[in-house]
C-alpha cells in the first residue's frame, strides 16, 4: 500500500471544522468520477444517530475511537475521495496512517474568515456548543499544528466550494499526468 502510484492513492481533506471538506469532497468526487465517502456521515449510519446525539449519549473518547475505525478502514481502499472530521487529525494514529497511504490535502481558511461562518455551525458540531469567540480561536490555533502535516494545502477563503473543487482538480490531473 506504501508504494501505492498517487492515482490510486485516496484523497484525504482535513482541516478545520465548517471550512468546507464535506462540500469540497463531494463536489471534488464527482469532478473525478471517484467515490466520496465522508467519515461523519458514515458514522452516523453505523450508529444509528447524529454526531451531537452520539457526543451526548456516549461522549467524545467513544466518537474518537469509533471515528479511528471508520477513517482506518475507509483509508485502506483506493481511489476515493474522503473527507474527515475536524478532530480526527489530532489522533496520531489516523494521522500516520494517512499521511503514509493516502494524499492528504489541508484545507486552510484564516480564522477572521471563519469566524463568519460560526452561526451555521453550531447547531450540530458539538465540539463549538458554549465557547465563546476567543476559546474557539484557541481551539483553531491548536489544530494548526496537526493539520500542518499534510502533502498539500490550499487557502479556500474567499472562493466558492466548487472553485476549491475545481482548483484541486487541476492540480490533481497536473500530478498524475507528471507521475505518468
Ligand atoms: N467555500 C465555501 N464558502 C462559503 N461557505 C462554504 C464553503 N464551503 C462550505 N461552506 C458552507 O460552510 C458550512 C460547512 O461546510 P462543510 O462542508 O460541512 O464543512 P466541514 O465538512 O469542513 O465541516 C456549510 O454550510 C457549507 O455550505
Ligand atoms: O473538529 C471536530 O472535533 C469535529 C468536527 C466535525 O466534523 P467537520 O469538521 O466535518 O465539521 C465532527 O467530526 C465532530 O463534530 C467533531
Ligand atoms: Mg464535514
Amino acid at each position: 500500500m506504501k508504494n501505492l502510484p498517487l492515482i490510486e492513492r485516496n484523497i484525504v481533506l482535513v482541516g478545520f471544522m465548517g471550512v468546507g471538506k464535506t462540500t469540497v469532497g463531494r463536489l471534488l468526487a464527482q469532478k473525478l468520477y471517484r467515490d466520496f465517502i465522508d467519515i461523519d456521515a458514515e458514522i452516523e449510519h453505523a450508529q444509528g444517530m447524529s454526531i451531537p446525539n452520539l457526543f451526548r449519549k456516549h461522549g467524545e473518547p467513544f466518537f474518537r475511537e469509533i471515528e479511528k475505525e471508520h477513517v482506518l478502514q475507509a483509508s485502506a481502499s483506493r481511489m476515493k475521495v474522503i473527507s474527515l472530521g475536524g478532530g480526527a487529525f489530532t489522533q496520531k494514529a489516523i494521522r500516520d496512517y494517512c499521511l503514509q497511504h493516502c494524499l492528504v490535502i489541508f484545507l486552510d481558511i484564516r480564522f477572521d474568515s471563519w469566524k463568519e461562518r460560526i452561526h451555521m455551525l453550531t447547531g450540530n458540531r458539538p465540539i463549538l456548543k458554549g465557547k465563546s469567540v476567543e476559546e474557539l480561536e484557541e481551539l483553531y490555533t491548536s489544530r494548526q499544528q496537526a493539520y500542518a502535516l499534510n502533502h498539500s494545502q490550499m487557502t479556500t477563503d474567499s472562493l466558492t466550494a466548487d472553485e476549491i473543487a475545481s482548483y484541486l482538480k487541476e492540480s490533481l490531473i497536473t500530478a498524475y499526468e507528471l507521475e505518468k
